[in-house]
């Protein structure tokens, strides 16, 4: 598979991640003042000077999707020759396991650079605070005593159970990046993928981004599949309008990755979520998303629950039911427990019962063309057509292609598929 353009275009210097320049600063400031940093790097970035920033013992880097937080570390750690010892909620689950992956790191030298290491905690507001207190508590203990520098990322860390790490670190937000930014960043991947992209075409699927570069760039790489080399305001519009697969697409994708319960029940106010569509997709890419058997049977466990209450709305007409199916199939499939760290991108296959639907309505279409004809031209019945001639019809055209061939031009449908017909 082609590397995704995320991770292909993935900033690697502070300069090159966009429209963050607050949050740059604030982080430079803090590193350079408690750290050994590289001296043209801080006078560079190190513009702050608040006590807040300069004694803050850990960075907690927050925001939505999207908009840079784990790229920012990476960066920070490459542009002052740190290294990075990145670790994300399921090497923190277990107290011990965490301090022997950080303490092991710890006390081994650097293999590269300026000598020093850097921890990185990404999504800490994937632990649970119940069952993961001991991971959290580790951190918590971790940043007490560390001599080196600990930053972490969060979506939404203002969550009460964070109260403990949100009171010794210095939350840095990160925003949403502007329509403005999100198409220059788009404009500059078209000109590298030597593609031509309409402005309006970008601009559109900027605004649909709502500030998420990752969710913009993946977008454009779908776009651009398959080596296509130019993109313009109506593929996008022909693409949203005949291929479902585009916005059902992204609808999965939200799901999947919804850090919160709240944030997969909501796609249902979306004006194109369709419940019906929604299950059929999920059955089949609920497999594709979750390799784990464990993981996968607890999707299709909630999945199924949601289907039985669909089952009794169908039968009794309970639509006030509705929301719990939609909590189950959303909320249920996107919310598991161990969920794995997905990656950026995710290819969802078009469902075979959809393909397989469509295929026999078309056949059905067909069907009904041919029959209509005949029985105009030999001025039968219809159904003296399906009874009768279809046959004899069928039965002369293997020893004459020509029936086949007249059939197909009169009625504009291909030779292959009227011989399945007869
Ligand atoms: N500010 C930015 N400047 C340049 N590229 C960016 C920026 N934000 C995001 N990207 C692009 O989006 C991808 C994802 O960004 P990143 O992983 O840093 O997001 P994040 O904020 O950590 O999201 P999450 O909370 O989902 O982990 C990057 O690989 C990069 O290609």
């Amino acid at each position: 598979m082609a590397l995704p353009w995320v991770e292909k275009y993935r900033p690697k210097s502070f300069a090159d991640v966009v429209d963050q320049e607050e949050a740059k600063y604030v982080l430079a400031s803090w590193i350079c003042a408690r750290f050994r940093a590289p001296k043209d790097f801080c006078t560079r970035w190190a513009k702050k000077k608040d006590k807040e920033i300069l004694d803050a013992r850990a960075v907690l880097l927050a925001g939505p999707p999207g908009v840079g937080k784990t790229t920012l570390v990476h960066a920070l750690a490459r542009e002052i020759g740190y290294e990075l010892i990145e670790l994300n909620a399921s090497d923190v689950r277990t107290a011990e396991r965490l301090k022997e992956v950080v303490g092991r790191g710890l006390r081994e030298g650097s293999l590269f650079g300026y000598g020093g290491k850097i921890v990185l905690f990404d999504e800490v507001d994937g632990l649970h605070v119940k069952e993961d207190a001991g991971g959290l508590e580790a951190i918590i203990e971790i940043i007490e005593n560390s001599k080196v520098p600990i930053v972490m990322t969060a979506n939404n860390p203002y969550d009460p159970r964070f109260r403990p790490l949100r009171d010794i670190s210095l939350v840095v937000n990160l925003k949403r990046l502007s329509e403005e930014e999100v198409v220059e960043v788009l404009r500059r991947i078209c000109t590298s993928e030597g593609a031509k992209c309409e402005e309006e075409a970008l601009r559109s699927i900027a605004k649909s981004s709502l500030g998420d570069l990752r969710a913009a760039i993946n977008d454009l790489q779908m776009y651009l599949s398959g080596g296509r080399k130019t993109l313009t305001v109506d593929d996008i519009k022909r693409v949203g309008e005949r291929n479902p697969q585009l916005s059902m697409f992204e609808i999965l994708d939200r799901v999947y990755r919804a850090r919160w319960f709240d944030e997969a029940r909501a796609i249902s106010f979306n004006p194109s979520f369709d419940w019906e569509q929604y299950f059929i997709w999920a059955t089949e890419t609920i497999p594709v998303v979750y390799k784990e058997v464990e993981t996968m049977s607890v999707a299709y466990d909630r999945l199924s629950k949601a289907d039985m209450f669909i089952g009794r709305i169908k039968r009794t007409q309970e639509w006030e039911l509705l929301p719990y199916a939609l909590e189950l199939a959303l909320g249920g499939v996107s919310q598991i427990k161990n969920k794995p760290r997905l990656p950026p991108f995710i290819k969802y296959g078009f469902p075979q019962r959809l393909l397989i639907l469509a295929k026999s309505r078309e056949a059905r279409k067909r069907r009904d063309a041919l029959v209509e004809y005949l029985a105009q031209n030999l001025h039968v019945s219809r159904s003296y057509v399906k009874s009768e001639i279809i046959y004899v019809l069928g039965a002369l055209a293997k020893s004459d292609s020509k029936i086949v061939e007249r059939l197909s031009k009169a009625l504009g449908i291909n030779a292959i598929d009227i011989k399945t017909l007869l």
